[in-house]
């Protein structure tokens, strides 16, 4: 029995409905029958059917099929997935073809074989099938090239602080709990999210990323939930929102922290319902996603403040891991280097280069407030200056003063030097450290960029 199809058969005569229940129901478990058409939009809404078998005429003495049409017309705009099978009697050959047309996946003549109707519904089924999963293959590629911003390295990792949150997290990536990551930027929450949908039962399946902090409060429905062709100016076609694309797989919220309250209420509301409408659709699409949520943000003290919701923390932080920051994890600094450095060397053709010892205890001395994105890149750039087998120097500020006022008036240097004061007033948090610089989260990235921080 093709247990996961639902049909509905939509006829005012009674005994069609009868009949056709009877034998549908010898072969799928979920049909369901209307009288009056105008239940077809409760129904479409409540079951979303794969396939509606329709009868042509409503009224008694019509016959001209002009309401079957109609309703055909109706369901192909509402719900376009649905295939349509149209019922007409002999001689109404001409109604048929102009059905066919308008959408109708096929008809079939009242009053029917059994192995006809049976035969005809499969094939609908099997193409109704083989084209959602094309448009789904379609719509994850899309949304997948979004997420290919997040490097594939392997995670690396020495300290004991770091092997005992792995052992952790594998244990969790089993199941299908929500996990919640928290740590300063940079720490390396994007790649265990990844890490952890790898080391899932779903990573077959996509891993979608929505960087909630750089969505803007208009398009963020449109985002999450999709949305239907026409439903606002920008909407030329249909599109199917992150939650959608990630069904089956791991959805990954990044910077959750950002999120206003009115987005998080909306948030909310498809966690609890496991369901979400695309805008301009009224019918409600079932989801199916492993939740991984990261923020640097406190987000305990957020809810203390009213600033986040306890019912949010609540549905996203079922395992909640807190990632230390490179300063507490040491043992982890030369790894990481090391690893750097042997990518920036292939990258910019340069052998053999090695760290001096000054350097590396420069690299142990300094407090990191980036973490590996700023190891990664101060590694970089010494790669790029370096003209000896040694990089000597790396040039960081290693008292940790950031209060040194920088020489001169150059403008680039005092940039840099406000940017990193503000990185480590605020232990490393752009959100806050960009809202003490007065510059968007962006901003402060392109500066942080610019001067190799
Ligand atoms: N353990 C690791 N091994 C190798 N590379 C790592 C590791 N952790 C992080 N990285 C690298 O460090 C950089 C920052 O990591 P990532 O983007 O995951 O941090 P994040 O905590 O998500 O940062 P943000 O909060 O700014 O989004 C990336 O380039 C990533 O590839």
């Amino acid at each position: 029995m093709e247990k996961s199809y639902c049909i509905l058969i939509v006829d005012d005569d009674e005994d069609i409905l009868t009949s056709a229940r009877l034998l549908l129901k010898q072969h799928y478990s979920n049909v369901h029958t209307a009288s009056d058409p105008r239940e077809i939009n409760s129904f479409l809404t409540k079951y979303q059917p794969d396939l509606i078998l329709l009868d042509m005429n409503f009224q008694r003495g019509v016959n001209d099929g002009r309401e079957g049409i109609y309703w055909l017309k109706h369901i192909k705009e509402v719900s376009p997935e649905t295939q349509v099978i149209l019922m007409t009697a002999y001689g109404e050959v001409e109604i048929a073809v102009q059905a066919i047309k308008s959408g109708a996946y096929d008809f079939v003549l009242k009053p029917w074989t059994n192995e006809k109707l049976l035969s005809t519904i499969g094939t609908a089924l099997k193409f109704s099938r083989e084209r959602k999963k094309v448009e789904q293959l379609e719509q994850t590629k899309t949304t997948l090239e979004d997420s290919i911003a997040i490097k594939n390295e392997d995670f690396i990792s020495k300290s004991p602080a770091m092997q005992n949150l792995m052992r952790t997290l594998e244990k969790v990536a089993a199941t299908d709990a929500n996990i919640l990551l928290l740590g300063e930027n940079g720490t390396g929450k994007s790649v265990l999210a990844l890490a952890a949908h790898r080391m899932s039962g779903r990573n077959k399946n996509s891993f979608i990323t929505v960087d909630l902090g750089a969505i803007s409060h208009s398009l963020f429905e449109s985002e999450l939930f999709g949305h239907k062709k026409g439903a606002f100016t920008d909407a030329k076609d249909d599109k199917a929102g992150r939650f959608e694309t990630a069904n089956e797989g791991t959805l990954f919220l990044d910077e959750i922290g950002n999120l206003d309250m009115a987005l998080q209420s909306k948030l909310l509301t498809v966690l609890q319902n496991r369901k979400a409408t695309r805008l301009g659709e009224n019918r409600e699409r079932e989801i199916d996603v492993r939740l991984i949520s990261a923020t640097n943000m406190p987000i305990h003290q957020m809810v203390n403040d009213h600033q986040f919701r306890q019912d949010l923390l609540y549905r996203i932080n079922t395992v909640e891991i807190q990632i230390p920051p490179l300063r507490e994890r040491q043992e982890d600094i030369p790894i990481l280097a090391v690893r750097f450095l042997e990518k920036f060397c292939r990258k910019y053709h340069k052998s053999n280069l090695r760290f001096s010892p000054a350097s590396m205890d420069e690299l142990y001395q300094y407090h990191w407030p980036g973490n590996i994105r700023e190891l990664e890149h101060t590694v970089e750039r010494s790669v790029i200056l370096a003209e000896g087998p040694y990089i000597e120097q790396l040039g960081l500020h290693l008292n940790n003063n950031t209060d040194t006022q920088p020489n001169g008036l150059n403008l680039e240097e005092m940039e840099k030097h406000y940017v990193l004061k503000a990185l480590d007033k605020n232990r490393g948090n752009i959100s806050k450290a960009a809202k003490d610089l007065g510059l968007t989260r962006a901003a402060l990235y392109r500066r942080m960029e610019k001067h190799g921080l």
